[in-house]
């Protein structure tokens, strides 16, 4: 396991940011983690990047306590949201601290990134743009070669294209390099390109997580006639659901095949799930299995 998780919290003062998380992601991973903000989505990655400690639980990362030592960092790779720079060192200087700090640095795939990117080597990282520095923060990220790769809204200052060209060096760093990906973000599109798990968190609890596949072939959306959700058949778990007079609209979860005629059933993207999962749960029929 790349991430193991048992009953984690953590409790600021008295502000409750995660609340009886388990997980586990198994190593080879994109995982993408979503949910509303102040869900505790930064508080997770950085219990992860051991930068916090927990209030509750446990949690270990590549097998390792988060922050243990050494070997436990080299280990993990961590951008923190603000993608944290020396604004006085150089492009070059950064380079340079990751090849002195970490016994896997890979030199030429920074310079390679750098060069790629059009930052100059001899520019303060304090004078860059907010998306260069995220840039920079990014390629320190792979170049440092971790086992996995923590990354809270790694694109959200990138421009496009940029977003799209990071993604793809993510994508063959993950293929080359066997990298486990842990990342944030709020651009379900970009996720449902990379990531191949997903983890969403509601209100410091983690709501659903599970692999894109098994996800995408259990869930449904269903369309029909008004009716009762307390009328569908035991094994259909009603995720999200509206109604109109007439109409009811439901997304279920099921691994049974859906028998009654009156329904009209739909395929549904990652999105579709992402937002049906991220709203609140209704008093009634969310997540309780319909008698
Ligand atoms: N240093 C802190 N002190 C007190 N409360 C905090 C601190 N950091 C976060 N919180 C609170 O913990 C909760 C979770 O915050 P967190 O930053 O983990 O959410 P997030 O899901 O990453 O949000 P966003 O999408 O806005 O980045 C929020 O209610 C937030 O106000």
């Amino acid at each position: 396991m790349i991430l193991e998780a048992h009953g984690l919290g953590k409790k600021y003062k008295r502000r409750r940011a995660l609340t009886d998380c388990t997980l586990e992601i198994p190593a080879g991973h994109v995982t993408g983690l979503v949910g509303p903000n102040g869900a505790g989505k930064s508080t997770l990655l950085n219990l992860a990047a051991g930068l916090l400690t927990p209030t509750e639980g446990t949690i270990e990362v590549c097998g390792g306590r988060p922050g243990s030592g050494a070997e436990q960092l080299a280990k993990v790779g961590f951008v923190a949201q603000d993608t944290p720079i020396y604004a006085g060192l150089t492009v070059a200087d950064h380079l340079r601290l990751g090849y002195e700090l970490n016994p896997n640095w890979d030199n030429a795939l920074a310079y390679k990134r750098i060069t790629k990117i059009g930052l100059d080597p001899a520019q303060k990282a304090g004078k860059l743009s907010g998306g260069q520095r995220a840039q920079l923060a990014l390629t320190l990220g792979i170049a440092k070669r971790p086992q996995v790769l923590l990354l809270d809204e790694p694109v959200a200052a990138l421009d496009p294209l940029a977003r799209r060209e990071f993604l793809q060096d993510l994508m063959e760093a993950v293929a080359e390099h066997e990298l486990s990906v842990v990342l944030s973000s709020h651009l379900i599109a970009d996720l449902e390109r990379v990531c191949d798990h997903l983890i969403v968190l509601l209100e410091s609890r983690i709501r659903m997580t599970g692999e894109f596949d098994e996800l995408l072939a259990t869930h449904f959306r269903l369309t029909g006639p008004r009716r009762d959700v307390n009328t569908l058949p035991r094994d259909q778990q009603v995720i999200s659901a509206s109604h109109t007079d007439r109409q009811t609209t439901l997304l279920i979860r099921t691994t049974e095949p859906i028998l009654d005629p009156a329904w009209s059933v739909e395929q549904v993207t990652i999105e579709d799930l992402v937002l049906a999962y991220m709203s609140r749960p209704q008093t009634r029929p969310v997540l309780e299995v319909a008698r």
